[in-house]
């Protein structure tokens, strides 16, 4: 495991974000700075409408902002084109979002070896039986082995959210992004889930934004960032972290 607990997988400065509002525009996301560094969890809470979502979207490249700085892990974000946008998802992002959008009718490995076509893994496209390895590696790690050759539909709500994650983790991404991992399953089975998350931040060194209405997740993570009105409350120590970055 290589723990490089102070190198930046990702960091937001001044980032603005509006939308159009009749003749007017709301904020979605006002002036965020922050850092997310690799093997480090961060939980984004707040109201419902708060923003918590759209800098997600932002985050993840699937929005771009109106103006600011958003670094992922040396690349300048800010002004790249769809193209440029599609293959950074693709190749160094995880993206996990509410509703699990598995295949139903491919077993949960396949739906991991899948992602073998969809990136350049490492930049050169690993084997069949690498990809196949690492895929029985996470489901095993997530603890969903058993349901390795079923279909998604025949799979609990915690078990696809489980493949979903590992899915996002097969290409050794250096940012996942998670929406509301644990809102569709009870106490037990999302502390379960945050705990297999939490260890595999870890292990996969990969920062994570994760937004949730779970206090229990949030209290779980490393950091918490509160949103209110779009406007993220930054912990001092960080925001001076990336001012003198
Ligand atoms: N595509 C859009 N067009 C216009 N306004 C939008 C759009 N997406 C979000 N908004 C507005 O931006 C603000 C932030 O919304 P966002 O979905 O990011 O909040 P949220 O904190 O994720 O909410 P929730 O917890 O309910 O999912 C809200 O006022 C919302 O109405």
């Amino acid at each position: 495991m290589t723990t490089t607990p102070t190198t930046p997988a990702l960091t937001m400065r001044d980032v603005v974000l509006t939308f159009p509002d009749g003749d007017d525009r709301i904020t979605a996301v006002d002036h965020a700075t922050f850092t997310v560094n690799r093997g480090e969890l961060i939980a984004v809470t707040g109201p419902s409408g708060s923003g918590k979502s759209s800098l997600l979207a932002v985050a993840s490249t699937l929005i771009r902002p109106d103006s600011g700085s958003i670094v992922l892990g040396g690349t300048q974000l800010a002004g790249i084109s769809g193209r440029q946008a599609a293959a950074i998802r693709r190749e160094r992002l995880g993206i996990v979002f509410q509703q699990p959008n598995l295949l139903g009718s491919l077993t949960a490995i396949e739906q991991l070896e899948m992602t073998r076509h969809l990136v350049g893994w490492w930049k050169h496209r690993p084997s069949r039986k690498d990809t196949r390895n690492r895929a029985r590696d996470l489901l095993g790690r997530l603890d969903v082995a058993d349901a390795a050759n079923r279909t998604v539909s025949a799979l609990s709500g915690g078990q696809r959210q489980r493949v979903n994650i590992a899915r996002a983790l097969m290409h050794s991404p250096e940012l996942l992004v998670v929406d509301e991992p644990t809102s569709a399953l009870d106490s037990t089975r999302s502390q379960a889930v945050m705990d297999l998350l939490l260890e595999l931040v870890r292990e996969e060194n990969v920062g994570t934004l994760l937004v949730t209405h779970d206090r229990d997740a949030a209290a779980r993570a490393d950091r918490e960032l509160v949103m209110t009105d779009g406007v993220l409350d930054t912990p001092r120590h960080d925001a001076l972290a990336v001012a003198a970055g």
